[in-house]
């Protein structure tokens, strides 16, 4: 995607060396594809309580396995591209959460496209996509919409409409677009639809206001942006 032109990228500095980060990256995405194949399947079960106790023995030993230094709160992680690029572990296009369906997100002409399938991980009423789910996409692609528009911002207001139920197992179309700003305040739209059936009916849309934090909120917000910004000017 095109990002804003203001922002760091991180992951090329100093530290770990570009080559040790593509493989940082390479392992990160491969633990979240089977651990959403995980979550995946351990919603869409139907064995015995036998399996899914030995099961749950076996998830435990793997666990435990993920020891060592434990990022603290709010810091960001060398392999991430904040704010305007990708988020290893978000939780909506991070390639390696379990929790990301994960969304894949380019740019267009106007704003950003998002496109992801969602399966039964996501499920709100049967066979559909969860309405807390849609907000998440949209919000997700919204924010980074006002990013790359050069206007980083944090969602003060999402107003969701939900016109017709989202099939799971069904491609996916995510639009985001900045429609306007007024001072610190960014305006943005978004929407769902589908790829296949009536792709131009909109399924569920979203007005947003997104606020950029004044330099002060910015610093006691997001301490760790600060040491992204330091790292990527010592590198
Ligand atoms: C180098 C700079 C970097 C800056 C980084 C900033 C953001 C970057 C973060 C991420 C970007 C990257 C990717 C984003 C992707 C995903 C994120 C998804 C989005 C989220 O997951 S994000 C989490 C949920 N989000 C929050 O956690 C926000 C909680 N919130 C606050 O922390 C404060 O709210 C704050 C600090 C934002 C502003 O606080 P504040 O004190 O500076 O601003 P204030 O209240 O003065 O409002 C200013 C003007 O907004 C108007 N206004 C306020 N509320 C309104 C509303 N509801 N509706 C309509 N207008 C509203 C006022 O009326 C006034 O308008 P006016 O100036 O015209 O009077």
């Amino acid at each position: 995607m095109s990002d804003g032109p203001r922002f760091p990228r991180t992951g090329t500095g100093t530290g770990t060396g570009t080559e040790e980060l593509e493989h940082q990256k390479a392992a990160i995405t491969r633990l979240g594809h089977e651990l959403r194949a995980l979550v995946e399947a351990t919603v869409r079960t139907d064995a015995s309580p036998d399996t899914l106790h030995r099961v749950a023995d076996g998830v435990r030993t793997v666990t435990g396995r993920l020891t060592g230094r434990r990022r603290a709160r709010g810091e960001i992680p060398e392999v991430d591209e904040f704010p305007a690029g990708p988020r290893f572990y978000s939780p909506v296009t991070g390639a390696g959460s379990p929790l990301a369906p994960p969304m894949r997100v380019m740019a267009a002409d106007d704003g950003l496209i998002g496109e992801c399938t969602l399966a039964g991980t996501h499920e709100g009423p049967p066979g559909y996509v969860h309405g807390g789910v849609s907000a998440m996409l949209l919000d997700e692609l919204m924010g980074r919409a006002c990013a790359a528009a050069g206007t980083p911002g944090l969602t003060v207001s999402l107003q969701m409409r939900y016109h017709r139920p989202v099939l799971l197992e069904t491609p996916l179309r995510i639009i985001a677009r900045v429609t306007g700003t007024d001072g610190r305040k960014i305006f943005v739209n978004g929407s769902i639809t589908s790829r296949t059936a009536a792709p131009d009916a909109s399924l569920v849309t979203a007005e947003g206001v997104f606020v950029t934090p004044d330099p002060d909120s910015t610093r006691a917000l997001f301490p760790g942006l600060q040491r992204v910004m330091a790292r990527e000017l010592r590198g």
